[in-house]
This record gives structure tokens, sequence and C-alpha cells, in this order.
């Protein structure tokens, strides 16, 4: 390991861009990584060609570092007791519901705690090894929050960033955390976090001043070095974003446009195509659309033929329990629509329990007339802005939950309150029948946002702020 290159940049997430995939012929393979870290960090990397540290999806998987188009990939291996504890456990079923508002009930393990000590310091290490003189680290995501800590302690010459693309919770749902202190040392290890809200961050600063009481003063927090004098963290929101021109250019494509179409066909040829796209995961609310849905077909506001609701739910954390039983919910409530309101040749609800390649993604975008997003609590929903970047005629309407990071900044949307379903039924009529005229000047202010915020002004405004909170630290 000790002939390893090393790279000026570094970046570090729990997943690597691809997963290795065995499949049922045995054949192993490797596949695009799920969820929108993914989809905004590869760019990120496509333009500064460093290094990537991450897990490749599989149990006991030692693989040396590897190329790929876009970056070195420097894989860390976890056992099958790790991912149980630390990725299945600790990270989606103890944080993940109490960064998201405790939607679902956490749960507390020693034992899961412990592994996701011992797993954040190898994937410190690893990155330590690959890390040039001076380095910049960015560290990604809650999978990871103890990282910045254990790599300044190996490495202090390293300039450290972290983004978080979850929630921060209010202190009264973090407090609940048994290592509530632990998580944010950890995370002050970093000289910028990086948060999807202006209130995520303000949650964070909150936290630190109840639990170690150090001076903040937005968006710097005065950390104790230990020598006498502070370091100065800077916690700040920097709203993720997507590679805007790599969608339009699919968009533009004539071969997605024909597959636009041929969905369309496929569907009956309805006024209006609903969509729906989301891990299948109980934060984003696919229940409380599939119920505003429902009902609206129930009294007759709309009909099946007329409207039909596209909704991709692509398989995740299949192994946690709460995922388990929400796949099960799911699934019968669209039997249950489909069995009540379905014809022979037109469903209410066609549901995709598939993970789609982005071409596929960008048709769907392109024959959706609605867009349905109905988050509980979401970092950010980058689906969102897809669907946006996508609509090159200007037309298209977005529904969007205000509890959606994206909500902050697409204000154009119809914005709305998923728990208020006679609000979301509302929601869903307005975009049915909206006028063209107003379509098109919502969808054109929405297009100018997302063009403006893309993803290269994200990586680089965030890491602009790195390179310049380093340079006024007294910790070195
Ligand atoms: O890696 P998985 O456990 O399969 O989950 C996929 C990813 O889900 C989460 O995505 C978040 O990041 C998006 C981009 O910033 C944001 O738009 C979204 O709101 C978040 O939920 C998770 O945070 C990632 O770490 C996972 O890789
Ligand atoms: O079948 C699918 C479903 C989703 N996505 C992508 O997964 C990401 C989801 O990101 P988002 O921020 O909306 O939510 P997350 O899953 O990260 O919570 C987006 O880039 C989608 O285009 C995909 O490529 N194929």
């Amino acid at each position: 390991m000790t002939d390893l290159p090393h790279y000026d940049f570094v970046v570090v997430s729990n997943r690597l861009p691809v997963d290795r995939v065995i499949d049922a012929d045995g054949t192993e393979r490797w596949q695009r990584s799920p969820g929108g870290l993914v989809t905004a960090l590869e760019p990120v990397m496509r333009a500064s060609h460093g290094a990537w540290v991450g897990w490749a999806g599989q149990p006991d998987l030692d693989l040396a570092p590897f190329d790929s188009d876009d970056a070195t990939l420097v894989p860390v291996p976890l056992s099958p007791l790790e991912i149980e504890y630390y990725y299945e456990g600790f990270s989606n079923d103890t944080l993940w519901p109490l960064y998201h508002d405790v939607i679902a009930s956490p749960s507390f393990h020693r034992e899961w705690w412990e592994a996701y000590v011992e797993v954040n310091q190898r994937f410190a290490d690893a990155s330590a090894r690959v890390a040039a003189p001076g380095a910049t680290v960015w560290v990604q995501d809650y999978q990871l929050q103890l990282v910045p800590r254990m790599l300044r302690e190996q490495r202090p010459d390293l300039t450290i960033g972290f983004f978080n693309h979850i929630p921060f919770p209010p202190y009264g749902i973090y407090a609940q955390l048994p290592w509530r202190k632990q998580v944010i040392e950890g995370l002050l290890g970093a000289d910028v976090i990086g948060f999807q809200r202006v209130a995520d961050a303000g949650n964070f600063s909150r936290a630190v001043r109840r639990l170690f009481g150090y001076a903040t003063r937005t968006p710097e927090i005065r950390v104790p070095d230990g020598l006498g004098g502070h370091r100065s963290v800077i916690a700040k929101a920097f709203p993720i974003s997507i590679d805007v021109e790599s969608f339009e250019q699919i968009a533009r494509r004539p071969e997605v446009q024909q597959r636009a179409q041929q969905i369309r066909d496929d569907l009956g040829n309805p006024s209006t195509i609903m969509l729906g796209v989301d891990r299948l995961d109980y934060t984003k609310g696919i229940r409380h659309r599939l119920k505003a849905f429902g009902e609206l077909l129930g009294d007759g506001t709309l009909a099946v033929g007329d409207a039909v609701l596209v909704q991709v739910a692509s398989p995740s954390r299949e192994r946690v329990a709460a995922y388990m039983q929400l796949r099960d919910e799911i699934e019968l409530t669209v039997g249950r629509l489909n069995g009540q309101y379905a014809t022979i040749s037109h469903s209410a609800v066609a549901y995709l329990h598939h993970g789609y390649p982005r071409e596929e993604m960008v048709a769907l975008y392109l024959a959706a007339d609605v867009m349905l997003v109905t988050a509980l609590r979401d970092g950010m929903n980058l689906v969102a802005k897809e669907y946006v970047a996508c609509q090159l005629d200007e037309d298209g309407v977005l529904v969007l939950s205000e509890f959606a990071g994206a909500a902050d900044e697409l204000k154009n949307a119809l914005l709305v309150n998923p728990h208020d379903i006679d609000g979301l039924k509302e929601a869903i009529v307005a975009a049915v029948r909206m006028p063209q005229r107003e379509r098109t000047t919502r969808m054109r202010a929405l297009r100018r946002r997302v063009r403006d915020n893309d993803v290269a002004r994200w990586s680089a405004t965030f890491l602009d702020t790195l390179r310049h909170a380093n340079h006024h630290s007294d910790a070195r």
C-alpha cells in the first residue's frame, strides 16, 4: 500500500460511484450506484481527476485501487457484519431516521456505534494513505461524520471539507443520540462543514453551542485547538445541484425524445401523465402521494385513461426492516388502486420497482406532464431539479414538498405540505388544470434558477470557501 500514488484532491464517501453486482447467473459487473450523492459528485470528479475513496457495495471486497473514467477509485472493504452494523444499522436505522425528523423510529445500539467508529477509522486511514502532502480531502455525508477529526489527527497538513447531504435535525431531536458529542467532535475536525439548507447549518451551530458552549458567529465556529488557541470552522449552506448541461444534452437527443413518445403511447396517450421517482424510502412521501391520487380517482376528479401515475420506486436498503415494511405497504396500496380503478387497457398506477439508467430517467421526465415530489423530509431531492432541467419546451408542472431542500430554491413550483392530503389533492388538480401560459411562466423561472445554480457552482463555491477558510485558521 505504501506504493500508492498520491492525489491533491480526494473525495471520500460511503459508496463509490459504481457498485460491484453479481447477476443471477453468477456474472460479476460494475453498475452505477444509487442516489443523488453520486449524481452530484460525478461531474466534480470528472473536472478534477482525483481519488475517490469508498465502498464497492459488496461484502469482503478487498480490491486494489483502479482507474475509472473520472477518477482513481480506492475501494474500502466492509465485512458482512460491518455492513449490518455500520451501514444498515447505525447509518440507516439510527442516523437516517433521526436526521429525517424521526419519521421512523431510530434504533440505538452500542455495537452499531462501535462498528461505526471502526469503519470511519478505516475510511480515514485509506484517505490518509492516498492524500498528497497538503491535499484537499472532501468527506461526504452522515455515514462518515467521524472521519474529519480522525483524518486531522493523523494528517494535520490536509485541508478537510465535509458535506452533509441529508438534513441536520433541530437540537431537540439531535439530543436523543447517545453519541451526540462524539459525532460533533468528529465533524469539527473539518475546516468547512457544508449543509443543504440554511436551517440545517443553524441547527448544527445551535447543537455545538448547547453541547460545547463554543462561540459561534455565523458562519464561523471557534473551536479550541488544545494549545490555548482556536481553529476556525465554517458551517454554512451550499445547496447541491445537478449537471444541467448534461441533462439538457440527453433531453435533446432524438432517440430519447422518441423513447418519451413511446412511453406516452404505451400508456395509451392519456391527457396527463404524473410521475414520481424515488428510492423506495419512507422519507419520500410515496404513501401520501398514492393516497391523494387514489382519493382523486375515487371522487371522480381524475379518471383512469385520462390520467395515470407512473411511480418509479428504486430498490433501496432492502435488508432494513422499515424499508421492507414500506415496500409491502406501497405494493399493497398500488395493488388496491389498480384493482379498484384500472381497466383492461389502462392502469391507474404504473409501478416500477427498478433502478433505471439516466437516459430512461430523462425520457420519463420528458413524457411527464406533472412531476410529484412529496418528500416528508429530504436533504435536497435532485429529481426535482432534473425534471426542471429536462423541460426544454418550458412546459410541465412541478409539485414540490416544502420539506425537500429543493423548495428553498424552486419557489415557482407548486409547493405543498404532503401531510395535508386535501392540500396535496388541490395542488395536483391545479397542476393538471394549469393554463399553458402559467405553466410556461413558472417553468421558465424554475429553469433559470436551476441553470444559475448547477453542480459546478456548488462545488466551486464549497471548495473556494474551503481554500479561504483554511488560510484563516490559526491552528497552524
Ligand atoms: O447509498 P444508499 O444507502 O443506497 O443511498 C443513496 C444515497 O441517498 C442519500 O442521498 C442524499 O443526497 C442527495 C444529493 O445531495 C440529496 O439530494 C438527497 O436529498 C439525499 O437524501 C444519501 O444521503 C447518500 O449518502 C446515499 O448515497
Ligand atoms: O431509477 C432511478 C431512480 C433514480 N435515479 C437517480 O437517483 C438520484 C436520486 O437523487 P435524489 O437527490 O432525488 O434522492 P436520493 O435517492 O439521493 O435520496 C437522481 O439523480 C435520479 O436521477 C436513477 O438514476 N435511476
